[in-house]
C-alpha cells in the first residue's frame, strides 16, 4: 500500500471543557469522531458534556489534518481527517494487582482519507510514546476483527449477549443472604462509583472505567445524548446493610414480545449480590424476559439457575484486545499461581519488545531476564499471542492448537496455561 500519511500534520492536545482554551479544536475533533462512527450530528450541549466527562478522564485527542489546500467548499482544515484518542486506567492484571494501561479510543480516518497509512503512522508513533513513557501494555475495543492483530495486539478477554427467560421457569437456587431494594437512579451518581472500584480490584481483566459510565448507568446522559427518563435502578445489600451491587435497566416497551427488561449495567462486588440481582430481575413482574449485552462468557448464573437453559446467548465475542509494550516489565508486574520456568521467543511487528526472555517464578513472584538472541526458548509466539494469554483468559494450549504458539519444548504450552492462571474468570465491564 502507498504510504501517503506524510501529506498530514499530527497534532496532538488535551481534552478541555467549553469554556477553557482549546475547546474549538477539541470540538472538532470529536465531531470528526461522531462522523466516522456515523453518528448523528451531535448538539452542541451533548458535545459539552461528552467533553467535561473525557477532561476528567485524562484524555489526550491525536488529529490527522490536511496540510495542502482543502478542497472547495468541503470541511475546512480545522476539522481532522483522522482521529485517535487515548487516557489512561489501571488494569487487574489478576490477584489483584494493578497496571497502567494505555486506553486507545475513538480512531476514525475520514473515508477520502482511508488506505493511505494514517491508523499505522498514529498507532505506531502512539505506542511508542506510551512504551517510552513506562507504560508496559496498552489496550482497545475493536470495531472490526481483522485490524488490530497487524499492531500485535490479541483478544484478552470475551463477553457474550445473553436473553434471560424470566417466566416461571426461571429459578435462582442459592438462598439469598442480602436484600435489593429500587432506588432513584441518580443515587448511582455516587453509588456506581464505589461498587464498581471494589468489582475492579477483584476482577481479572477488568479496566478503570471512564467517567462517563456513571452518567450512562444513572440515566443522566443516554447514547443519543439526553437525560434518559427509561431508566430504572435497584441496589442490592449485603448482611452488612451496605451497597455492594447495583442494576441499571430499562423497559424494552409494550411492542417488543416476549416483555424485555434490558440492562444497562450490571456491577456486583460479591458472587451472592451478583445472583440476588439477578433474582431481582427474574421477579419483576409482567416482564419475561432480561437482555444483557455486556455478560461474561464464564457466568455463574448458568451454573446458579435450575435451569440453566433459561439463558440463550448466541452471541460470544472478543472483547478487550491487549497489547504488551515491554515484556519484561508486563511479565514481571504478574502474580503466578504456579511455579517454573518458561523462556519465550516473542516477536513484534513493530519492533517494540522483540526478543527473548527468561520467565523464572518462585513463589509467586517472577524474575524476568532478556537472554541472548538465539537462546533456545521453550515457546515461541507473536507479542499478540503473548498478550492473549497475559490475563489468564485465553488458553496458551488453544493458542498452540491454533497455531498461534509453537511449542519447541513438549508441555510447555500447559504449563504457561498453569503460570498465567488468575484466581477467577477473566472479564472486561468497561467499554471504551
Ligand atoms: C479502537 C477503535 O476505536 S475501534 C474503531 C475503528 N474505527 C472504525 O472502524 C471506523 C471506520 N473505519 C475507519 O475509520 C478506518 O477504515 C480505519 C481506522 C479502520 C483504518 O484507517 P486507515 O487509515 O485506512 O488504515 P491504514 O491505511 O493506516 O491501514 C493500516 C493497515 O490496516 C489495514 N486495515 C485498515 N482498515 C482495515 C479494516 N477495516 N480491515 C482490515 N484491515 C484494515 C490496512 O490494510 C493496512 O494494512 P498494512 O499496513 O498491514 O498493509
Amino acid at each position: 500500500m502507498e504510504n501517503l500519511s506524510g501529506n498530514y500534520e499530527i497534532r496532538r492536545f488535551p481534552a478541555v471543557s467549553e469554556g477553557r482554551d482549546g475547546y474549538e479544536e477539541a470540538e472538532a475533533w470529536a465531531r470528526a469522531v461522531a462522523f466516522g462512527f456515523h453518528d448523528a450530528t451531535r448538539s452542541a450541549a451533548h458535545v459539552a458534556c461528552s467533553m467535561a466527562t473525557y477532561e476528567a478522564d485524562g484524555r489526550i485527542f491525536t488529529g490527522a489534518y490536511q496540510t495542502g489546500p482543502v478542497a472547495q467548499s468541503s470541511l475546512p482544515a480545522e476539522v481532522p481527517v483522522a482521529t485517535f484518542g487515548t487516557f489512561r486506567k489501571t488494569l487487574n492484571i489478576g490477584f489483584g494487582r494493578m497496571l497502567e494501561t494505555q486506553m486507545v479510543t475513538a480512531v476514525t480516518v475520514r473515508t477520502p482519507h482511508r488506505r493511505r497509512g494514517l491508523l499505522r503512522r498514529m498507532m505506531t508513533e502512539d505506542l511508542q510514546a506510551a512504551k517510552d513513557d513506562g507504560i508496559a501494555v496498552a489496550a482497545l475495543t475493536a470495531s472490526e476483527g481483522s485490524i488490530y492483530g497487524r499492531f500485535g495486539y490479541g483478544v484478552a478477554s470475551l463477553e457474550r449477549s445473553v436473553k434471560v427467560d424470566t417466566t416461571a421457569r426461571f429459578r435462582v437456587r442459592p438462598q439469598a443472604t442480602g436484600t435489593v431494594e429500587v432506588a432513584d437512579p441518580k443515587v448511582l451518581l455516587e453509588v456506581a462509583p464505589k461498587v464498581f472500584g471494589r468489582v475492579h480490584r477483584h476482577t481479572p481483566g477488568s479496566l478503570g472505567r471512564q467517567e462517563w459510565y456513571w452518567l450512562l448507568a444513572s440515566g443522566s446522559l443516554s447514547r443519543e445524548g439526553k437525560e434518559d427518563p427509561a431508566i430504572k435502578a435497584a441496589l442490592h445489600y449485603g448482611p452488612d446493610g451496605s451497597v455492594d451491587g447495583y442494576v441499571s435497566y430499562k423497559f424494552a416497551g409494550w411492542d417488543t414480545t416476549p416483555a424485555t427488561m434490558e440492562v444497562v449495567d450490571l456491577v456486583a462486588a460479591t458472587d451472592q449480590a451478583y445472583l440476588e440481582l439477578w433474582q431481582y430481575l427474574g421477579a419483576i413482574d409482567l416482564v419475561e424476559r432480561v437482555t444483557w449485552n455486556e455478560a461474561p462468557v464464564d457466568d455463574p448464573l448458568a451454573w446458579a439457575l435450575t435451569d440453566a437453559r433459561c439463558i440463550d446467548a448466541s452471541d460470544s465475542r472478543d472483547m478487550l484486545w491487549l497489547r504488551i509494550l515491554d515484556v519484561p516489565q508486563a511479565l514481571a508486574a504478574r502474580h503466578y499461581p504456579a511455579d517454573g520456568r518458561l523462556v519465550l521467543t516473542v516477536a513484534d511487528p513493530l519492533g517494540l519488545t522483540a526478543g527473548t526472555f527468561a520467565l523464572d517464578v518462585k513463589g509467586g513472584g517472577a524474575a524476568v531476564e532478556l537472554l541472548p538472541g538465539g537462546a533456545p526458548a521453550d515457546l515461541a509466539l507473536d507479542v499478540s499471542a503473548l498478550s492473549s494469554i497475559y490475563l489468564g483468559g485465553v488458553s496458551p494450549v488453544t493458542l498452540k492448537a491454533a497455531g498461534a504458539i509453537s511449542e519447541v519444548t513438549p508441555g510447555a504450552a500447559f504449563k504457561a496455561q498453569q503460570m498465567f492462571a488468575v484466581e477467577r474468570a477473566t472479564h472486561c465491564l468497561t467499554h471504551f
